[in-house]
């Protein structure tokens, strides 16, 4: 019995064997062809961007294509986000800031972007990712901007406001939240930390299970976990891969709301992002504070077939019931109905800002 089966698992063993010294030896050939190609571009410009976000979204939905299975869209984009990203760092390794620390959701967001062969810079808040990729002290960013169950991200909006970076790429991840601690129970446990966003996303199951705990505001889910670590009278709201970065263990998995929450990051950067053929534009627009403003600002878009995703408002700080707009409009800028709508809506808003545009997930 042992060895029939043993018999029939040692041809197909080989096979696999044998597939992935291919796989190997094509993964050399491709990361010396990358390098290669990092020698021209910086010929041609010393000091530029080795990233293109364009490039790389091109080669994963093409093989997303091409594929016939059994592998899936999926795992074509997890496995060639890894070998990209190692390409891309044996060119030059691009430093990624991000909300910290180990095991936030940003984290897990900027890794599943850019892979894991980058450098992590980890930052204390979103301003600071902000001011470290503006700094030059980061190539990139990753901030979350909305949650499907809480909302914007209202910092991060109000940061995009005055900051010159632009939106590279776009990275919607599930957000699984779990309940930790250092033993594994609630026993001696006086309090519950969270980022106010997680908090909010497992109102109604705290309020269900733990009425009688209080919850306190963390600066990240990652910074609650790491706080649990250390204090076992504290429960931590956050990712699986909080707690294995703060070894802790889950007291309750999937305690939020939604079973679908996601959370949607943009990646950010000093770089302009060629079309692909399927991307996104992110704008700020403000209008005059009159009658049919809003309607006026939404028209040209109408006029010239532009699609629009999604429309955000956020207070002006002027004391006057006047608003900032965040729109997503399907298409590139640089292509004509968005460049035309654009132009359009310029002439209509007292205030306009593109933030990018950028490949869509
Ligand atoms: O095509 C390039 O410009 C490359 O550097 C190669 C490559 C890749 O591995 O495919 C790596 C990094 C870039 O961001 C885009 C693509």
């Amino acid at each position: 019995m042992d060895d029939s089966l043993q018999a029939r698992l040692l041809p197909l063993r080989q096979r696999i064997d044998t597939l992935d010294e291919q796989i190997l030896e094509l993964l050399n050939q491709r990361a010396a062809t990358a390098q290669e190609v990092g020698k021209i571009k910086q010929e041609f410009d010393e000091d530029g961007p080795v990233l293109k976000p364009e490039r790389e979204a091109m080669v994963i939905r093409r093989l997303q294509q091409l594929n016939k299975g059994p592998f899936t869209p999926e795992a074509i984009d997890a496995v060639w986000a890894q070998i990209i990203s190692t390409c891309r760092g044996l060119e030059s390794v691009l430093t990624v800031a991000y909300l910290g620390p180990q095991g936030s959701f940003s984290e897990q967001a900027a890794l599943e972007h850019f892979g894991h062969a980058i450098k992590r810079l980890r930052c204390s808040s979103f301003d600071e990712v902000f001011r470290a990729v503006e700094a030059g002290q980061a190539n990139v960013g990753v901030v979350p901007v909305e949650n499907s169950t809480e909302g914007a991200v209202n910092r991060t909006l109000d940061l995009f406001l005055s900051s010159p970076l632009k939106v590279l790429g776009e990275r919607s991840i599930k957000i699984h939240h779990n309940l930790m601690t250092r033993s594994g129970t609630l026993e001696g446990v006086t309090r519950i930390l969270a980022h106010p966003q997680a908090l909010a996303q497992c109102q109604g199951w705290l309020s269900r299970n733990h009425p009688e705990l209080p919850c306190d505001a963390a600066s990240s889910n990652g910074e609650a976990a790491r706080l649990a670590s250390e204090d076992p009278t504290v429960a931590a709201i956050a990712g699986t891969m909080a707690a294995h970065a703060w070894d802790l263990q889950i007291v309750a998995s999937g305690i939020q709301d939604d079973p679908q929450n996601r959370t949607r990051f943009l990646a950010i950067g000093p770089i302009e992002t060629l079309p692909t053929g399927n991307d996104q534009t992110s704008i700020i627009l403000a209008v005059p504070n009159r009658a049919g403003a809003v309607y006026d600002m939404l028209a040209p878009l109408a006029a010239n077939g532009v699609s629009m995703t999604r429309l955000e408002s956020r207070p002006a700080r002027t004391g006057q019931w006047e608003y900032y707009f965040y729109v997503d409009l399907i298409g590139h800028r640089n292509e004509p109905p968005v460049a035309r709508a654009l132009e359009e809506l310029k002439k209509e808003v007292a205030f306009f800002k593109v933030l990018g545009s950028y490949p869509r997930q």
